[in-house]
């Protein structure tokens, strides 16, 4: 790819913003930055757009989408949709996501460049306070910023004494930067998000998977019971099981196949391995011994609710600030450390109320509280249902498994937060996501207007529930 700027010629330019790191944070900040009129340079050391446009969520959605298909395709005889038999080809679809992320890249690198931000190849460190240097192919330049956004992300993470073995044992970052291993056994090791992610992904697309997990897939995320369970019999459903107790120990080659091996000396073999045992901060080689900021135990940064850092004017946002590491808490971040930095505004980092999302044989979403959580702030929560198994858009799309699931509080009426299971779960969070105002919102969704038939009337549904079986009708009916 053609970079639109070298970092040669630059030598300590001035810059009002400066940007380690062009993910979904640090490209959202650059473009918010630049649209107010300031004057910006970014920096990026690999391939731009970072792990969500490359390796992450952008090429993910694409493979789900064909495993979404794929499985679909189950029910088009019945549909009326007849002719030969569809099958999955992971390597095709490679292809498909790559090209898809090559033109999002394009047109990302085309904004800035019409923005007038400053794109500047090369690794950066901090040699002072404000002034960065980056490292690249011609060279070393330097730069001096009033403010700088730390936005580098994260890397895969693999237990102690494992280590990635080229097309044959890779983690998630490695899959996407080469084409995919042509076996068709895999094993995936993981039973948080990737995994249970990629299970389904690769099993639709035409892989033979053994999912080796040490507890309950997901089982550290903060969906329900009844969420976990939905997916849990979809993937039943399509005969794809996890296999718990399993603790990654070794993992090696033998002959043509690849092995793992778990602590109690059990082996399982197969022709190539996806390894998703978490991400870690990426923080090596910044030079944040030249600045206060302060990294915690795990390696995360430090910062303050308005995510500036121990070093006034160093700000940090996305992965690198943790815990919960998603594209949709980035570009919150980058919103909010904009503002901040505008002096437009007073916010606090939120993470409660950013969306968070799992691709799998179903889409689970969910924002807000979870009742514990809600008992936990002394509120007594009401639960909202409405499942899709009788919505005429669900049975009209033969896809209604899921439900939408709020909690009220039962003194106020105010929204708690609410979790979405099923298809386009991804695209109607959105609902439970816009209303600014948490006290009032439940009245809004309740008095609204829905296209008939659609998914979003089961938001309308979930809310009628809260007034009928809980009393809550006095707050949502009444005088807006
Ligand atoms: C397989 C997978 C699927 C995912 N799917 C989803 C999803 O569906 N939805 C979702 O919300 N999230 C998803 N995520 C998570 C999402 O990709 C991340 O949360 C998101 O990319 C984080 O954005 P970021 O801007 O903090 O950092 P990143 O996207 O990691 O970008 C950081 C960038 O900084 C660069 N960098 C680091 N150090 C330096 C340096 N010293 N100098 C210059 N550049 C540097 C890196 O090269 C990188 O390009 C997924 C992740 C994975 C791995
Ligand atoms: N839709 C999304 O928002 C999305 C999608 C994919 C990834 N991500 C993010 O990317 C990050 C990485 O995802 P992930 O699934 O790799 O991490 P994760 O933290 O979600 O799960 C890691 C899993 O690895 C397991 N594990 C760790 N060491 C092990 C060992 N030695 N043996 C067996 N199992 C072991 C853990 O038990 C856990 O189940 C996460 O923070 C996730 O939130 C987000």
């Amino acid at each position: 790819m053609e970079p639109y700027a070298k970092t040669q010629g630059v030598d300590m330019k001035d810059f009002d913003i400066g940007i380690i790191g062009s993910g979904p944070g640090g490209y959202r900040a650059a473009v918010l930055a630049a649209l107010r009129g300031q004057k910006v340079a970014i920096i990026e050391r690999a391939t731009w757009g970072g792990t969500c446009l490359n390796r992450g969520c952008v090429p993910k959605k694409d493979w789900h989408e064909s495993a979404k298909w794929i499985e679909q395709s189950q029910h088009f005889e019945q549909r009326g949709i007849v002719g030969s038999p569809l099958r999955g080809d992971l390597g095709r679809a490679w292809k498909h996501q790559h090209e898809v992320v090559n033109t999002v890249r394009q047109s990302y690198l085309d904004y800035l460049k019409r923005l007038g931000v400053r794109m500047l190849e090369g690794s950066a460190q901090f040699i002072g306070r404000h002034e960065l240097q980056i490292d690249t192919a011609e060279g070393q330049t330097q730069i001096h910023c009033d403010k700088i956004i730390i936005a580098t992300g994260s890397r895969p993470a693999l237990p102690p004494g494992i280590e990635t073995v080229a097309h044959r044992i890779l983690h998630s970052d490695e899959l996407f930067d080469t084409d995919v291993p042509e076996g068709k056994r895999v094993i995936i090791v993981g039973g948080g998000i990737i995994g249970t992610e990629f299970a389904y992904i690769f099993t639709m697309l035409g892989r033979q998977v053994t999912w080796l997990v040490h507890s309950e897939p997901l089982s550290h995320t903060r969906y329900s019971e009844q969420a976990k369970d939905a997916l849990r019999d979809a993937l039943a459903a399509l005969k794809i099981e996890a296999q718990s107790g399993f603790v990654l120990k070794k993992v090696g080659i033998r002959g043509d196949l690849a092995w793992v091996e778990g602590a109690d000396g059990q082996r399982h073999e197969a022709d190539w391995v996806l390894l998703a045992t978490g991400r870690h901060p990426q923080t090596q080689g910044l030079g944040l011994e030249h600045t206060a900021v302060r990294r915690d135990e795990r390696g995360f940064i430090v910062t303050d609710a308005g995510l500036e850092t121990d070093e006034p004017g160093v700000y940090a946002i996305g992965d690198v600030v943790g815990p919960l590491m998603n594209a949709n808490q980035a570009l919150a971040d980058a919103t909010l450390v904009v503002d901040r930095i505008l002096g437009k505004s007073e916010a606090r980092r939120e993470p409660l109320w950013v969306p968070e999302l799992v691709y799998s044989a179903l889409e689970l979403a969910r924002i807000g509280m979870d009742e514990e959580q809600a008992e936990d702030a002394d509120l007594e929560p009401a639960v909202g249902f409405a499942a899709f198994e009788t919505s005429p858009r669900a049975l009209g799309q033969d896809d209604a498994a899921g439900f939408v699931r709020l909690l009220a509080d039962m003194d106020s009426g105010a929204f708690l937060g609410g979790e979405i299971v099923g298809r386009d779960a991804g695209e109607l969070i959105h609902l439970l996501a816009q209303g600014s105002d948490r006290d009032t919102v439940l009245r809004q969704w309740i008095s609204a207007r829905y296209n008939h038939p659609a998914r979003a009337e089961e938001v309308l549904n979930a809310t009628e529930t809260l007034a009928a079986r809980w009393g809550l009708g006095d707050f949502l009916y009444g005088e807006s």
